[in-house]
């Protein structure tokens, strides 16, 4: 019997881990600036203090999240008086939520998911603390996502006046954010910025030459000598690039040689990177429209619908906004500030045209309109997504 190629036992991968998205990599360049800002802020909990707070700034997949782990994971190696906790605030989206990820860290088990009030849940967070004589770091990654219902304001309070409640707690933040517009700071509550002082680190895109550092390092790593010869290597760069998001390059790379290896060749060649950018950027997509609250949801999916309706004529933003009354109610300021969002997330590229006088024209990216017809139920994104009244309150 023939084998299957599942069954192959010829491999292009040295280890296929390497392009897993978790994977934490070895080498780390172009951000020794950036790691030195977070180890002068950590600096002062390796003598018993609070560290300075910090906001990490940059476009996504710029290293930010990566920079934490890495700093977090060598605090931990050099000390255990100091209690580290990275927090996805995309999955752990209240108060109760994040201190339950620092209740983790601290107990080795999850809280009870009700029953146990948000204020006695910190008293026993601070009492362990003050016990172990440790200091807490709290990192909440995408902390935009706990704007909506001053969530963030009250879990900052929280953890910067923790030593009011519970003397002798010291705690401090990093706090991630991903939209490079968003002044994070500034939709707090005047108290809560006075405890915050955070000072701000910035990540920003990385060069074509910086990918191509990076790529190549992940490819010694996960593969086999040449199975990307160097011209398919000026391929990969280009595409990560025009895309903008570095997250979209080793994944090209593990389609790409899967796709050779099922081919039983020894080499990558342009045709398997070509086919895996359309798929992974269609990865991409589908994670940035899942980020999407209601309100952006809604503006995207008028978009698409005016776009559909007449595909000769230019998406016109006064057209969307009329078309968007039909299914909510939304300030022309808020609309804008999601039509931006939307921009920055890379699902529309927006563009100012003479047309009696300044129009804003919409267009729509590549493989978004592929991801929203994906039919509800399936893996991907229903094409009706959250909808309903939104908050037209947004700092
Ligand atoms: N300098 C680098 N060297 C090697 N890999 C990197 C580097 N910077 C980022 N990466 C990789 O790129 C991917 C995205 O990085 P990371 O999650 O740290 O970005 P981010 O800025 O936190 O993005 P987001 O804002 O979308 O959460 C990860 O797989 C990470 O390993």
């Amino acid at each position: 019997m023939t084998r299957t190629p599942l069954m192959a036992d010829q491999t292009l991968f040295r280890d296929s881990r390497t392009f897993d998205t978790t994977h934490l990599p070895e080498t780390f360049n172009y951000r020794d600036a950036q790691i030195r800002d977070l180890a002068f802020a950590l600096r002062p909990t390796l003598r018993g203090s609070a560290p300075l707070n910090t906001v990490l700034r940059g476009p996504p997949g710029t290293g930010k999240t990566t920079a934490v782990r890495r700093i977090f994971a060598e605090v931990e190696e050099a000390t255990q008086a100091v209690v580290p906790v990275l927090v996805s605030c995309q999955v752990h989206r209240t108060a109760y939520a994040v201190f339950g990820q620092v209740y983790l860290a601290l107990f080795g088990q999850v809280p009870p998911g009700s029953g146990v009030p948000l204020r006695r849940l910190m008293g026993r967070i601070a009492g362990e603390l003050t016990a172990r004589g440790a200091v807490l770091v709290v990192c909440l990654d995408d902390a935009g996502y706990l704007l909506p219902d001053n969530v963030l304001n009250d879990l900052l309070a929280g953890i910067l006046r923790m030593h009011e409640g519970y003397p002798g707690t010291r705690a401090g933040v990093m706090l991630v954010v991903s939209d490079v517009d968003v002044d994070l700071v500034r939709c707090l509550d005047p108290a809560t910025r006075s405890v915050l002082q955070a000072s701000e680190v910035y990540f920003p895109l990385y060069t074509p030459e910086e990918i191509r550092g990076i790529l190549a390092d992940r490819i010694r790593a996960g593969l086999y000598p040449g199975v990307v010869p160097p011209a398919v290597l000026d391929l990969l760069v280009e595409r990560t690039h025009a895309c903008g998001d570095l997250r979209v390059g080793p994944e090209m790379i593990r389609r790409a040689a899967l796709a050779a290896e099922m081919d039983a060749r020894r080499e990558v060649e342009a045709a398997d990177v070509l086919a895996a950018y359309a798929a992974s950027l269609n990865l991409q997509v589908e994670r940035a429209v899942r980020s999407l609250d209601a309100g952006e949801r809604a503006v995207l999916d008028s978009i698409v619908a005016a776009g559909l309706e007449d595909e000769e004529e230019p998406v016109i933003s006064g057209r969307v906004y009329e078309r968007l009354g039909d299914r909510m109610q939304m300030s022309y300021t808020a609309f804008h500030e999601r039509l931006r969002r939307l921009e920055l997330l890379r699902l529309v590229d927006l563009a100012v045209v003479r047309r009696r006088g300044l129009t804003r024209v919409i267009l729509v990216r590549e493989g978004v309109e592929e991801v929203l017809q994906v039919p509800a139920g399936s893996s991907g994104v229903p094409v009706n997504g959250p909808a309903g009244v939104c908050d037209d309150e947004k700092c």
